[in-house]
């Protein structure tokens, strides 16, 4: 592929004040991928994402945007960003659209109105998370899986060129884990670019295109879904290897297989 990657790391280290939590991590996005961004608790995920998008401190190595240094990148809306256990205020009355309207705010100065093309865009986002029917609705009275929603509508607003999340399953129930990952599924669908840090693969299997494991601040594999999916089966086996980047071979039947391989570490938190 020759376009500019999204996101290219070269043995960057994040980290907070003087602590690296990553280390060395070397890692590269191309357009139209969904990567999932998997380990154990602490292992760094969170930390990473945030170092993209100036939340945690940059500690080393380098670090590009859309082929620009993180230092110098100013254009913030093209990362979509929806954060880790984000609740929505339930003490200001805010209406669904309301929320998702705040996308467009770093998109035009703060004294021009919004006009029928940010009404358009916002429709749009709406739509694609299955909102729009909800749209007048306070957004304290929605339920914790449609909240995500609501804040990956948000996101969507700002038309971003990546869309990074922080565990959008995460705590919410199967059923609407499942309307979730259809939503994240239309969004690949259409072409959208993803880094999603998750525990619960299984339920975005179907979106997934690669697979970013971390460990102990350190990418442990890095490939396809299959090839995940075979270093599992052959630890399984025994023979010591935990994961495999090596075989990327496609085979059928793929989500039923990262589904049976996962382990329940990466499944089940704490
Ligand atoms: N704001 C912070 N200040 C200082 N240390 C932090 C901060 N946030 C996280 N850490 C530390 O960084 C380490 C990695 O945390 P991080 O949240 O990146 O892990 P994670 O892989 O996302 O974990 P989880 O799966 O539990 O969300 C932990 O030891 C944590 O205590």
């Amino acid at each position: 592929m020759t376009s500019t990657p999204l996101i290219e790391l070269r043995s960057a280290s994040f980290g907070y004040a003087d602590r690296k939590v990553v280390d060395g991590v070397t890692l590269s996005q191309g357009p139209g991928e969904v990567i999932a961004l998997l380990g154990p608790n602490g292992s760094g995920k969170s930390t990473l994402v945030k170092g993209l998008l100036g939340l945690s401190d940059h500690l080393g190595g380098d670090v590009k945007l859309f082929g620009t240094a993180l230092a110098k990148f100013r254009d913030k809306p093209r990362i979509g960003y929806v954060p880790q256990r984000h609740s929505l205020s339930t003490s200001v009355r805010v209406t669904v659209r309301e929320i998702v309207e705040t996308g467009r705010l770093p998109l035009r100065p703060w004294w021009r109105p919004s006009g029928a093309a940010d009404a358009a865009v916002v429709d749009k986002a709406l739509d694609a998370v299955g909102l729009r029917d909800r749209e007048r609705e306070d957004v304290a009275a929605l339920s914790g899986g449609q909240q995500r929603r609501v804040l990956i509508a948000r996101a969507l607003a700002a038309q971003p060129d990546v869309l990074v999340m922080d565990e959008p399953t995460a705590g919410v129930d199967v059923a609407n884990q499942r309307i979730l990952a259809d939503v994240l599924a239309r969004l690949a669908e259409r072409g959208t670019s993803m880094l999603i840090v998750t525990h619960e693969l299984a339920a975005l299997s179907d979106v997934v295109t690669r697979i970013v494991c971390m460990n102990a601040g350190h990418v442990d594999f890095d490939g396809s879904p299959t090839a995940y999916a075979a270093g599992h089966r052959r630890h399984e086996l025994g023979d010591g290897h935990h994961h495999s980047p090596s075989a990327d071979e496609r085979e059928p039947g793929l989500a039923a297989i990262v589904t049976d391989a996962l382990p329940s570490r990466e499944v089940r938190r704490g």
